[in-house]
């Protein structure tokens, strides 16, 4: 009996500082080498977010962790008999370079747990090792696994000094007590102990499918060719993750903020309109979309509305559901004490008004400018509208030091 073809039911990212094997390691675990652009194949590093999914299943006639896999057969034992199927899981693999820390932090509103890569063979931490640490503690992530990459080139005990500093890193922090596993993810070794791990540790989030859909966009495109005639035109395509309740082919939805139309020298942002024409996370085509995986949202859309990733940060939800779209928003917040992003852990100054903050919710990254600041509340005028799904939505607040956006605080949006 195949294993059974479904969306994927949880949504793990892969963070860590840049070379770290992040890409190397989802590859190992799904097969797939998410980076695809030709900038990043010709950089060698991720630029955008990257997706792929696995399959994993346990073997019965194998102990644990060796039984662990991720096809349909198990190569440990060679039995004839097939895993049993466990669960189809989804990886986010975020950039690890620091001035594309806006890209990571984009992906992070859509995890439901994390995978934090540390090399083996640099000193630890690094500072966006520090950095994607401390984004994955503000926006709540509580299920973390650390992976202690490249273990093919140093000794046992430098392995194993750099495994204490890990664990004393962690401790009294809100990942106390994550497990930490050694892994060469370039020759595959111990990856059935990180399955393991990942079954353990990052369970499937219990779900409300009656509560209103809302998704994140994180892509969008035109999947046409170039010279395709009109009448065969496929319409625009958002590539996204839905965060709660259900979205169904045919559904009537509405993308906020929207288009942005030029009027007189005037910027503004109309919603978007249109019914779903399908649904799909890979090759899988579903009639209804839940939480869990990137789901592929085909649209009746203009392509040129969706193409180049023209969409990302908007918000998807049903036409009929209220949605406040805001420019001046009113922010409750809390500042770190340090900035954890650069090589020197400088002290984080007071936010003041006039300044200019990044601010990221949900998958938008929108620039603002502080309008007044208290202590713990401040009101910021944005460069482009935001929609804001719920009261307090969480937000995470970046500045520009030395010329870097670095993490400097986080709070939530008061409607
Ligand atoms: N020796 C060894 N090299 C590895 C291992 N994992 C990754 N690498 C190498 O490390 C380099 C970086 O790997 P990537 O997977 O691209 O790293 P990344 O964390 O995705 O990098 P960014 O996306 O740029 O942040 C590549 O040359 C990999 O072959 C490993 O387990 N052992
Ligand atoms: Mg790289
Ligand atoms: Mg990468
Ligand atoms: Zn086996």
């Amino acid at each position: 009996m195949a294993w059974p073809k479904t969306q994927p039911e949880v949504n793990i990212g892969v963070v860590g500082h840049v070379d770290h094997g992040k890409t190397t390691l989802v590859q190992a675990l799904t097969g797939v080498w998410t980076s695809k652009h030709s900038e990043e194949l010709k950089r060698g590093m991720t630029i955008k977010l990257g997706y792929a999914e696995a399959s994993f299943g346990l073997c019965k006639s194998c102990k644990k962790p060796d039984g662990y896999v991720n096809e349909e057969s198990c190569k440990s034992c060679g039995s004839d008999e097939e895993p049993e199927f466990l669960r189809r899981v989804s990886f986010l693999d975020a950039p690890g370079h620091e001035i594309l820390m806006a890209t990571m932090l984009s992906g992070t509103a859509l995890l439901d747990g994390a995978i934090l890569v540390v090399a083996a063979n640099e000193h630890f931490p690094q500072p966006q090792t520090r950095e994607h640490f401390v984004a994955l503690g503000i926006v709540g992530i509580k299920n973390l696994i650390i992976v202690q990459n490249k273990i093919d080139v140093i000794s046992k005990e430098d392995a194993l000094k750099q495994y204490k500093e890990i664990q004393d890193f962690i401790k009294g922090t809100w990942a106390e007590g994550s497990p930490v596993i050694p892994v060469s993810a370039l020759h595959k070794i111990n990856v059935d102990a990180l399955i393991e791990a990942i079954q353990e540790k990052i369970p499937t989030p219990q779900r409300d499918p009656t509560k209103n859909p809302i998704m994140l966009v994180i892509r969008s495109f035109d999947v046409n060719k170039p010279g395709t005639t009109v009448d065969d035109l496929a319409g625009g395509v958002l590539g996204g993750s839905i965060l709660q309740g259900e979205f169904k082919v045919g559904q009537e939805i509405k993308i906020l903020p929207g288009l942005r139309i030029e009027e007189k020298g005037k910027v503004k942002y109309e919603p978007l309109y249109t019914n779903i024409s399908s649904l799909r996370f890979g090759d899988l085509e579903v009639e209804y979309a839940r939480p869990g995986g990137l789901v592929a949202v085909g649209t009746y859309l203009d392509p040129s509305v969706t193409k180049a990733d023209s969409l990302i940060g908007s918000v998807v939800a049903d036409a009929k559901m209220d949605i406040p779209v805001l420019t001046h928003i009113r922010v409750k917040y809390n500042l770190l004490d340090r900035v954890v992003g650069s090589k020197e852990l400088i002290k984080v100054d007071p936010i003041r008004t006039k300044e200019n903050l990044m601010i990221n919710i949900g998958s938008a990254t929108v620039l603002g400018v502080v309008t007044s600041a208290k202590s713990d509340e401040a009101e910021l005028e944005l460069r482009k509208p935001v929609a804001v799904w719920q009261d307090n939505a969480r937000l995470v607040i970046s500045r520009q030091i030395g010329g870097r956006w670095r993490l400097v605080g986080w709070g939530q949006v008061k409607l």
